[in-house]
Order: structure tokens, then C-alpha cells, then sequence
């Protein structure tokens, strides 16, 4: 029987407590966590609350379900706030990777030892399924794809031979190719030796790039890195105007898993044109990442580009970082390799371990499932504080939400999961945003990311009695942490030593495995992103009625005299009448780049206009 709920407050309902119940209510109840109910959420009517969820309790609550009145006071989690107390959550949660030099922080999560109690064995489940991921299973079954990221460093592990081989084989043509390049032995065709480095890809094909150069590439790299990642004309524009000259040592890196991505192929052509236009050729100096045999490979192959590597079917495009993508560039900046991949073979091993407390992938995974409600109800900052680990946020922006944003769970239930992820880099942050996680609206928790070593040895120096400049940073640190706390704001702090090519190894197989974890324990699938299609494709239809309004117009700026038309002549005449704001928008976008002229009116005031080309195609007319 539905019970009813009186409250005009703003509410977090306590899924545990009201699990399975249907209420009654009105308009005035507001929901801080929509997704807790089943959907369509109506202004008035019942809701039922979706079950068995393991969540946390909020504490304290005033519920009442007395004489079917359910009243809900909204109050944050208490966290243990005695010094004693939390001193020894802290070294009784503290988890710590010897080898690594790697710390796990999570006694500033409030998640009580019965809610660890009660995922137990949801956790057991989650090794579980990626034990099974990383022996072969179909682990994206709409793709039916194999996600064999973690073999990429530890190729053994691969469940076929020849796979082992495959990636064997192309380490070696990495670090092989990349040696060559820096030698001079493969060379541009007009320079001794290739200098820069154009990296063209976009996602999954830059992100992991741009984060490991940002954060290993020495002060003088062998080959300086630059990215296009993006369709925007003016930024390729900015990128090639920045090489200048150097365009004849560049190396064009082009990276596409599917090798068909629109804006990677836009990039390659706009650097192709810039090629022809310098006299230069580009064949002779381009590189392809791409699976075999797709577009940008064949396209390469036939080219007879210098050289292509692959990228496995196996390896999604958000954790690529170890495969070609991220190896290759790395490897041609001078970045230890090899040692990227130890860090992240050592953090493999020690996220296998099925005792949570001592995996580190286990406790983010359950401090992100505590500190959401498992519903992505709080979102994840992620704050390092070290200028070189600036885009790990980014990074983990699309490992995190590609991967957990889902729409529906395996079992076909709409669950519209995710967490959110932004964040900078501290102390800089604390200029910006800070100020409202401190004090404003709570849905946040906050993951800190602290580097011990400030500085090489021997460069330190105290900028004041006692104080470093390194220590400023700590402190800004030490101190967020805490007054964040003190206001019941949440926080992980994960800790290295240095920011080395082997701590950034284990970063990024540490937060791959934590999503691993976290997306069994939500059950849904990682490995797939069927979102990114509906844009892709509405963008197509976009370009595809440009093309009709372009025709619908040619044909009437060649007639003489010109016939300029108004918008609801042109979408009558593309037999499109509801896609006029769309025309609309088309129109306004080619007169700002003086590709349609506006013979009356103005943008300003739509139904104004009348619109014709500066010139008649003839050609495309009886096209
Ligand atoms: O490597 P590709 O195939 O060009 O894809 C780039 C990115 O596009 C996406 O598919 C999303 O559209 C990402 O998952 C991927 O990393």
C-alpha cells in the first residue's frame, strides 16, 4: 500500500529505508537524487523506490512512516570528527604499495564497516568478473569483443598465443621505430632528423597521449609533441602556424582505432593540405595507429606511409593508453616505456588480490559506490597537486564517464548511471572553485592527488626560514583536505613518490581497474559507448541537410535574376519544413564564414531573411 510523504523539504532518501516501497506525493517533494526512482518521475502520483540497493544510511534521519506519513529531513553523513578516532581510521584503512611507492588513502570517506560488510560480496563478484575479462570472456557482449587492456602489460596473461605474440612484436616495433627516429635513421626526406611530432586522434586516441606528455616528457624531448584533436579549422590553423618551418621535421602521428573518426580524418586532411601547400610529402613523413585494415589503414598502406601499427580490437580507445597510442609518443619523447609498463603490470598484480582492504582498486571502487549511492548522485573532483598531473583529470574524465554512463544495465533496466568527473589541479583550484566546495551546494566528493618529491634532489631551497615552495603546495593540500572535512565534504587522497614514468603506469591501471570494479558492482558495461552514436549520427544529418540547402540554393542563385529565398521557401523547397531552425542555424553558420549572402534582413530576426550564393555552381546544379 502506497504510503504518503509530506515533505516540502528538499530530501536524500535513504534507499535502504525506503526500498521498495511506493509513496504517495506532491509537487512539493523534490527529489536531490532523481535517479533513485523508477522513471518517468511525474509532478504528482506515486513513485516506487527502486531496491536493494546497498547504500548508505543517512544519519541522522527523521523518518516517520507512522500512520503513512513518511517525513524526510535532509542532513549530511556525520563523519567521525574525533582526532583520535580518525587517526586510527587512518592507519587502519591506509593502503600501501611498497614497490610502487604508491599510498591509498580512504579514511575521509565515512563509509561504516556495515555498509563494507554488505558489499563484500558484491566486491567478490566483481574480481570475479574481471578475473573472467582478463582469461577472454566476451565482456562487451554487443560488440562481441574481448578487453584485453591488462595484457598489454603482461602479454602472457593474453588467452591465445598468437595474441601474446601480436603485442610482443609490436613493443618491439615501437621501441625499435622510435629509436630509428630519434637517431636520424628514418628521417625526413628535406632534415636530418624528425623534431616535432603532430599527434592527430581525438578521445581515447589523444586523451592518454596528452595526459603522459604533459606529465613525463623531459624539458627537452627529442621530438616535441604537439596534438590536434578536434574539427576546429582556426585550432589545426594555430597548430600548424606553430610548427612554422619545422612542418619538414614533423611527424604526423595519426591514431583512429576505427580509423573512419570524422574529426581525426578532418585533421589529416587539413595537415595533408598544409603538406602539398609547403612542397612537402606527406607520405614520407606520416605515421598510422589504426586496427588493420580500416579506412585510415588502407588509406596509409596504399600511401605507402612510413609506417603503421596496430591497435588491437581488444583494447578500447579510452584504455589504449598502453597499447601503440600511448606507447609510441611516449617512446618518441624519450618516456621509459618499459617503465610505464611495470608500474602498470605491478598495479595489475596487486588489484588481483580478492582481500579489498589490501586492493587499492576495490577501496576506490567502494568509496566511489558510497560516496554516489552507487547512483552517481555526487560527483568526482579530481585534484592533483602537481602542475605536470594537470590532465589526469581530463583523462580519467573520459575513462570515468565513457565507461560508467550508461543508460541501461545488463539486465536491461534504465538505470541512467555514471559519476562526473572535473578537476584541475591544486593549489590553483583553490582560486577558483574551492570556495563553493567548501561552503556551497554539497554534491561532490573529492579525490586528491599528492607527489611527495617536489623537486629532482639537490634544487630545493627555503624560500623562508624552514619553508620550501614544495611545502606551500603540501600545505595547500593538508589544509583542503581538512577544512573540506570539517564540513563533511569527503575526500581519497592517492599518493606517489615522484611522478615518474612508472608511478603514472600504475595511475592509469589503478583507475582502469577501479572502473572495472565499479561497473560490475553497478552492472553495467564498461566497454561500450552507444550514447557517442546518437550524436555522431545526428551530426551526419546535420551535414546531409546542409548539403540539400546548399543545392536548393545554388539552384536559385543561378537563375537570372538571382532569386534570393527566405527560409521557409528553402525548407519547402529541401521538403524539410520542420528542420527550419536547423536551416536556420546552416544558414546563419555559412553567412558568418561568407559562404551565403544575406540580401535582406539579418540573422537578428529569422523570418527577416532572404539568402542566396555569391556564386552559381553549374556544375553541381545538373549534379
Ligand atoms: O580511435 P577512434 O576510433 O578514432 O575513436 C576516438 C574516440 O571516439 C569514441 O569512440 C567516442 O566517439 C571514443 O570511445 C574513442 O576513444
Amino acid at each position: 500500500m502506497a504510503s504518503s510523504i509530506s515533505a516540502g523539504l528538499a530530501l536524500k532518501l535513504s534507499p535502504q529505508r525506503l526500498s521498495g516501497k511506493s509513496f504517495q506525493f506532491s509537487s512539493q517533494l523534490q527529489f536531490r537524487n532523481p535517479s533513485l526512482v523508477s522513471y518517468p518521475l511525474p509532478t504528482t502520483g506515486t513513485v516506487h523506490v527502486r531496491p536493494t540497493r546497498v547504500a548508505r544510511e543517512v544519519s541522522p534521519t527523521s523518518i516517520s512512516d507512522s500512520a503513512n506519513d513518511v517525513v524526510v529531513s535532509s542532513k549530511s553523513p556525520r563523519l567521525e570528527k574525533d582526532p583520535q578516532a580518525l587517526w586510527k581510521r587512518y592507519v587502519d584503512w591506509l593502503y600501501q604499495h611498497k614497490e610502487l611507492g604508491l599510498y591509498l588513502d580512504v579514511s575521509r570517506v565515512g563509509f561504516t564497516d556495515e555498509f563494507f560488510r554488505e558489499m563484500e560480496p558484491r566486491l567478490q563478484k566483481a574480481f570475479k568478473d574481471m578475473e573472467d575479462l582478463e582469461k577472454g570472456a566476451i565482456a562487451n557482449p554487443d560488440e562481441g569483443r574481448m578487453v584485453g587492456h591488462y595484457w598489454l602489460r603482461n602479454p602472457k596473461l593474453s588467452p591465445k598465443a598468437f595474441l601474446t605474440q601480436q603485442i610482443e612484436n609490436t613493443l618491439e616495433r615501437i621501441c625499435g621505430f622510435a629509436e630509428q627516429v630519434i637517431s636520424g635513421k628514418i628521417r625526413p626526406p628535406q632534415k636530418e632528423r624528425f623534431t616535432q611530432i603532430l599527434s592527430i586522434g581525438i578521445g581515447g586516441s589523444a586523451l592518454g597521449p596528452q595526459f603522459v606528455a604533459e606529465a613525463l616528457a623531459p624539458d627537452n624531448p627529442p621530438l616535441k609533441i604537439r596534438f590536434i584533436d578536434n574539427t576546429d579549422p582556426a585550432g589545426i590553423d594555430h597548430q600548424i602556424a606553430q610548427l612554422g618551418s619545422e612542418l619538414e621535421s614533423t611527424l604526423v602521428i595519426v591514431v583512429s582505432k576505427s580509423g573512419g573518426t570524422p574529426e581525426t580524418r578532418n585533421g589529416l586532411l587539413e595537415v595533408q593540405k598544409a603538406f602539398r601547400e609547403a612542397g612537402l610529402e606527406f607520405s614520407k613523413q606520416g605515421v598510422a595507429i589504426t586496427q588493420e585494415n580500416s579506412l585510415l589503414d588502407n588509406t596509409a598502406r596504399i600511401e605507402g606511409w612510413i609506417d603503421r601499427f596496430p591497435m588491437f580490437d581488444w583494447v578500447g580507445g579510452r584504455t589504449s593508453e598502453m597499447s601503440a597510442v600511448g606507447l609510441l609518443a611516449a617512446a618518441l619523447q624519450g618516456i621509459d616505456i618499459r617503465e610505464m609498463l611495470t608500474g602498470a603490470a605491478l598495479m595489475d598484480e596487486a588489484t588481483r588480490i580478492t582481500l579489498v582492504k589490501n586492493n587499492p582498486a576495490a577501496l576506490l571502487a567502494l568509496c566511489w559506490y558510497w560516496a554516489t549511492d552507487g547512483v552517481g548522485s555526487k560527483d568526482m573532483v579530481v585534484l592533483p597537486y602537481k602542475d605536470s598531473l594537470l590532465l589526469f583529470s581530463r583523462y580519467l574524465q573520459q575513462l570515468v564517464m565513457e565507461s560508467l554512463g550508461k543508460e541501461f544495465d545488463l539486465d536491461g533496466n534504465r538505470v541512467n548511471q555514471g559519476i562526473t568527473v572535473y578537476g584541475n589541479k591544486g593549489s590553483t583550484d583553490q582560486h577558483a572553485y574551492i570556495q563553493q566546495l567548501r561552503d556551497g551546494v554539497h554534491n561532490f566528493f573529492v579525490t586528491f592527488i599528492e607527489v611527495l618529491r617536489d623537486r629532482p634532489p639537490g634544487h630545493d631551497w627555503e624560500l623562508e626560514p624552514g619553508v620550501t615552495c614544495g611545502d606551500y603546495l603540501f600545505g595547500f593540500l593538508q589544509g583542503t583536505r581538512s577544512a573540506l572535512y570539517a564540513n563533511d565534504r569527503e575526500s581519497i587522497t592517492v599518493t606517489v613518490q615522484e611522478v615518474t614514468p612508472r608511478s603514472v603506469g600504475a595511475l592509469v591501471a589503478l583507475y582502469e581497474r577501479a572502473v572495472g570494479i565499479y561497473a560490475s558492482l553497478i552492472n553495467i558495461n564498461a566497454y561500450h559507448q552507444p550514447g557517442v552514436e546518437a550524436g555522431k549520427k545526428a551530426a551526419g544529418e546535420v551535414l546531409a541537410l546542409q548539403k540539400r540547402v546548399l543545392a536548393v540554393l545554388n539552384e536559385a542563385s543561378c537563375k537570372q535574376p538571382v532569386e534570393p529565398l527566405t527560409l521557409e521557401e528553402i525548407a519547402d523547397r529541401c521538403h524539410a519544413p520542420d528542420d527550419i531552425e536547423m536551416i536556420y542555424k546552416i544558414i546563419a553558420h555559412m553567412a558568418a564564414n561568407d559562404r551565403a549572402l544575406i540580401a535582406e534582413g539579418s540573422c537578428g530576426s529569422p523570418r527577416s531573411i532572404k539568402v542566396f550564393l555569391g556564386e552559381c555552381n553549374v556544375d553541381e546544379m545538373y549534379a
